[in-house]
């Protein structure tokens, strides 16, 4: 089992303006499969896949990435598993301008501690497995729009992570080029020891989810296709 979760709770306010974003919610995932997590604006998708990836604390409750409760270690350790076992594709990409589509790929690596040439290497490699031979020199202004969320994609793995989290990762594509990164990331980038959890209101995608999870009030509500 990838991931499981249970009775996850998280509340932000005090008193009156008190409110629970995530409310005591179950949650399994596998390795090799590709889980969409849908619901409305507010629900608490964002909030929920925070506390799954190490991110945001719950106030109760238990996550088990790989059987280890992630919300156990200490602050070092909790460091390390987002280094090592997440990787975060976010909805704007979240490029550096600057740097070029390699040097972008290469920050996790770097972060790491690895050294230039190697990191830089390791990103034209993964630019290569996203369908972006060539572009490792490219600034990123100077691609369109899915080819950036394919860099994005090509840092989020570039680790070797195990668990990949997009978050509304086709919100700023037109539709064919939404499905052509998702149909790519299903293709090029699960794999049997990979888990994909991601969050959408695109339901042009839905074709390409295992499972699809919905959360309404901090609930999991329902699970449709191939529901466990
Ligand atoms: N840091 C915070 N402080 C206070 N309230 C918060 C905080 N983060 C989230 N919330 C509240 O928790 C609830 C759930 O928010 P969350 O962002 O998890 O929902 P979401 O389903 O991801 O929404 P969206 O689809 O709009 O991104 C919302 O009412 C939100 O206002």
């Amino acid at each position: 089992m990838a991931i499981s979760a249970t009775n996850l709770t998280k509340s932000f306010g005090e008193g009156a303006t008190r409110m629970t974003a995530v409310d005591n919610t179950d949650f399994v995932a596998h390795f090799g499969e590709m889980v969409f997590i849908v619901g409305p604006s507010g629900s608490g998708k964002t909030t929920f896949l925070s506390m799954i990836s190490g991110i945001l604390r719950p106030d109760a409750g238990t996550v088990t990435v790989k059987g280890c409760d992630i919300w156990a270690l200490d602050n070092d350790q909790l460091a390390d598993f987002r280094l090592n076992t997440i990787g975060f594709v976010f909805q704007d990409y979240h490029l550096f301008t600057r740097l070029t589509s390699a040097e972008n790929v290469a920050i996790p690596l770097i972060l790491k501690q690895q050294d230039w040439d190697t990191s830089l290497a390791a990103a034209n490699q993964c630019l290569e497995i996203v369908g972006l031979k060539g572009f490792g020199k490219t600034l990123p202004v100077k691609l369109s729009g899915g080819e950036q969320q394919r860099v994005a994609i090509a840092r989020a793995i570039v680790g070797s992570p195990e668990i990949l989290i997009l978050d509304e990762p086709t919100a700023s594509l037109d539709g064919d080029t939404g499905k052509m990164v998702i149909a790519f990331v299903k293709e090029k980038v699960l794999s049997a020891s990979r888990c994909i959890l991601i969050v959408t209101h695109d339901i042009r995608i839905n074709e390409y989810a295992d499972r699809i999870v919905h959360m309404e009030d901090g609930r999991i509500t329902g699970l449709d296709k191939g529901a466990q």
